[in-house]
């Protein structure tokens, strides 16, 4: 399998150095596609990626997904999605469904217990669903925060709920730290059931995700504590081994759950 990865930053830096060095039996590295145009690795345009991959990893943000995935489909490429909190947006989504002939491939990312989660809804509706994720205060600035708030995160001294609410509206305010609550919602199937909340704390060395959920199938609590990127500290380390797995999943499917 031919694997291009669009955005080679702290997750598509590193799955595309993996993939040139082999690490993924039977996957190669046809190139990646970034602004920035890392001097290791083989840089393409969209046309060259799209003529010379048969799998497509986006790693490069909501807004390259939006842009970049209908036509990645439509091409005839696979899709593998890191930004999945994009997917939030309905319209995107069926956008993406409607695009083949290539395949839709969403990555775990930074969590686990989907597959749970998913036959736990399947068994009967989940009544409560929660994700609570805690990061590095100074981490989660966002644009949208006025100067005060933003300060108040940089200089905070005690850990702060900064939003609680449905997973769509958490996960849209916080693009690059809420994708997985997307995840959860996707997972269970209903955007409703799932709470998202987003604390900020200046002592957290780890990032955590707390995802709890009742049901009729049983209770769950997954409690994850991931270290964080030395690249982009808002992005887990272990994102790119999520993909990576996924590619050897899709590259060569032996002994692999679904
Ligand atoms: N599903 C999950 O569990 C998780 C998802 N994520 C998401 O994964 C994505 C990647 O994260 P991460 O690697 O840490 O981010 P980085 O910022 O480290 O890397 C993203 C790279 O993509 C490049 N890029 C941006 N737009 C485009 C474009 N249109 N075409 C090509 N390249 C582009 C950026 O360039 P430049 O810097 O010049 O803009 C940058 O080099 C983010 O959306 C993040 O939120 C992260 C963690 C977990
Ligand atoms: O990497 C993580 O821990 C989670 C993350 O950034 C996201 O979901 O956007």
């Amino acid at each position: 399998m031919r694997a291009g990865v669009i955005g080679a930053g702290s997750i598509g830096g590193v799955v595309a150095r993996a993939l040139r060095d082999g690490s993924v039996p039977d996957a190669v590295l046809s190139g990646v596609l970034d602004p920035a145009g890392p001097p290791d690795l083989p840089v393409l345009t969209l046309d060259e990626l799209l003529s010379t991959s048969d799998l497509v990893v986006e790693a490069a943000g909501q807004r390259a997904l939006a842009e970049l995935g209908p036509r990645v489909l439509a091409a005839g490429r696979d899709l593998l999605v890191v930004s999945v909190g994009a997917l939030a947006d309905d319209a995107l989504l069926e956008e993406l469904l409607a695009a083949g002939p290539g395949e839709l491939h969403l990555s775990t990312g930074a969590i686990g217990g989907l597959d749970l989660l998913r036959a736990a809804a399947r068994m009967a509706p989940l009544s409560r669903v929660t994700i609570e994720t805690t990061k590095r205060a100074a981490n989660l600035v966002q644009p949208w925060m006025s100067a005060a708030e933003a300060e108040r995160l940089r200089t905070a001294s005690a850990p702060v709920e900064l939003m609680r609410g449905p997973a769509r509206k958490v996960t849209a305010a916080f693009p690059k730290s809420a994708n997985v609550a997307a995840s959860v919602a996707l997972a269970v199937g209903d955007w409703d059931a799932v709470e998202a909340v987003v604390v900020a704390d200046p002592g957290a060395e780890l990032t955590s995700h707390v995802i709890t959920a009742q049901g009729t199938a049983g209770s769950y609590r997954f409690e994850i504590r991931n270290q964080p990127s030395p690249v982009t500290p808002t992005s887990s380390a272990v994102v790119p081994h999520a993909v990576l797995g996924a590619i050897a999943a899709l590259a060569q499917p032996r002994v692999v759950f679904r």
